[in-house]
């Protein structure tokens, strides 16, 4: 267990403040360390470390360089493989295999990734024609936006956190990062690993603490922050995107979902089943692509629902640790009561629950955690408040539907529009589905297959802008356009 009180990272040192909160495990309740909270004048001096770093030696690298940093960022990562492991399980009690094989490598997969789009990103340049007869040259330069905000939330801390870090700082950036206060520690342990792997002072700065009237807010609403990234709660973006107006800072926002799957007839269901075992309940359902709301074509509805509960009734609980767990606890006590509060709507709401709809008994320390059982529920209407709100729990509806249209009318009737995983044999279809669906992201015959170079966000309530490949660097840069008139 850990015991330290975690600290901040501004300008290459690990800093104290005055205040500081618990951290309790999600897995038994017990408190896990306590953490410092940023005051104003912490994020000032991070916020101050990270300008005055935009004039350092970090300016004067070329993106070569910066990409080599970012790959020693990257195996440095790799060294350090276990104590990010155990800074994931402790802060989130996954289970360590699924650290292990997701959210660990993919920070490493992160720097990695985004060395290799600087490095090959070409510019752009355009020569044109002037009124004397002669040409000009047109030609973008790239430059860092200055000091980015980075906020993210604690379902997948490192990997989200890596995923916004790479690119700014691959663009030449200096970031302060507040990563939520319920998953602390992968952070502090990234301070660590970019120090060592020689990243200048001020370069990296962390900040820990809540939202309102803590250090996010006294982060996003900083004169001396120019860009902000955030992932996290639709109405904590609108709340962001209230103060980065006021500041007229640029945004990215990649907010929460309401997914829709879509399972036809002629799917293979031996793959949609499994598949949507991954989908709806992945990480506790708690990631923001999960599927929440099912609609399976009428001939094979009551069978596919029928295997999707089996599945989420054979739910395998234990400790972290276990080998083969299919099940997590969620977050915290809070959110813990936030989703069996749907569980209990979905029931008032007249739902029909097949398998779930409340929480485990152990009958040891796991009983003081925060676990709930999967839960598959029918026979809601579309309008209920079941299957319009993000629950973010291990929990999906599941509809009938007739046709293709009627499947993608469900499927975009919604506030949200983030992701979408479809299922069918049909090429066409498959395609079809593509541009009908008012989403960001549409996974055909799979889920969350990921592809770094690739545009990532989401419509409507679920995102301003896109992140991944060069929309990354598009946000992480401004653009000077240089015209030079050569006579
Ligand atoms: N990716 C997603 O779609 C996610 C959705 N959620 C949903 O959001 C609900 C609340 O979870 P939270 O962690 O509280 O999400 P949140 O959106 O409130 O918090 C995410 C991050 O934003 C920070 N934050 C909150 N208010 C802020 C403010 N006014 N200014 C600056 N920073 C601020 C938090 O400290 C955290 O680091 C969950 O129950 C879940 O339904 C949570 C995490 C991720
Ligand atoms: O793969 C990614 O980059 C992101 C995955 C998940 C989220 O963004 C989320 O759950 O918020």
């Amino acid at each position: 267990m850990v015991t330290d009180t975690l600290r901040h990272f501004i300008d290459g040192e690990f800093t104290g403040s005055a205040k500081d909160f618990p951290k309790l495990s999600p897995v038994t309740g017990e408190m896990l360390c306590r953490v410092a909270e940023a005051g104003e004048s912490d994020v000032d001096d991070a916020v101050a470390a990270a300008r005055q770093a935009l004039r350092g030696p970090w300016a004067r690298t070329t993106e070569l360089e910066r990409a080599a940093v970012l790959r020693r960022v990257a195996d440095e990562a790799e060294r350090r493989f276990d104590d990010l492991v155990a800074a994931e399980v402790a802060d989130t009690g996954k289970p360590v295999d699924q650290a292990r094989t997701l959210d660990v490598p993919r920070a490493a997969a992160n720097f990695r990734a985004f060395a290799d789009i600087v490095s090959a990103a070409a510019g752009e340049s355009f020569l044109t024609g002037t009124a004397g007869g002669g040409r000009a040259l047109n030609y973008a330069v790239r430059k860092p936006v200055g000091v980015v905000a980075v906020i993210v939330p604690w379902n997948l801390p490192l990997l989200l956190l890596t995923w916004k870090v790479a690119p700014a700082l691959a663009c030449g950036d200096t970031v302060v990062v507040k990563p939520s206060e319920e998953t602390p520690s992968s952070a502090a342990v990234l301070a660590e690993i970019v120090r060592d792997a020689g990243l200048p002072p001020g370069v990296f700065n962390l900040v820990h603490g809540f939202g309102p009237d803590s250090a996010g807010e006294y982060l996003v609403r900083h004169p001396g922050v120019d860009a902000i990234t955030f992932t996290g709660e639709s109405a904590t973006g609108a709340t962001i995107g209230r103060s980065a107006a006021d500041g007229v800072k640029a945004v990215s926002f990649e907010l929460g979902g309401k997914n829709a799957g879509i399972v036809f007839a002629d799917a293979d269901l031996d793959a949609a089943v499994a598949g949507t075992v991954r989908s709806a309940f992945t990480n506790g359902g708690q990631v923001c692509l999960c599927t929440e709301r099912l609609y399976v074509q009428r001939p094979v509805f009551e069978e596919f629902t029928e295997r999707l509960a089996a599945r989420a009734r054979e739910a395998v609980f234990g400790w972290p640790t276990d080998p083969g767990l299919t099940t997590m606890p969620l977050i915290s006590r809070d959110h813990r009561e936030k989703v069996l509060g749907y569980y209990r709507l979905a029931r008032d709401e007249g739902a029909e629950v097949h398998v779930g709809g409340d929480h485990p008994v152990f009958g040891d320390a796991r009983d003081g955690g925060a676990y709930v059982r999967p839960t598959v529920l029918t026979g809601l209407g579309e309008h209920t408040r079941t299957n319009r709100e993000e629950i973010f729990g291990p929990v999906c509806h599941v509809a009938p539907f007739d046709d293709e249209d009627e499947a993608y009318a469900l499927a975009n009737d919604s506030d949200y529009g983030l992701a979408a995983a479809v299922w069918t044999r049909d090429v066409g279809r498959a395609h079809r589905a593509g541009s009908a669906l008012d989403v960001g992201l549409v996974w055909v015959n799979t889920w969350f297959l990921r592809d770094l170079r690739s545009p990532f966000g989401g419509t409507k309530a679920s995102g301003i802008g896109r992140e991944g490949g060069l929309r990354s660097l598009d946000f992480y840069t401004e653009t000077t356009n240089v015209c030079v008139d050569l006579g």
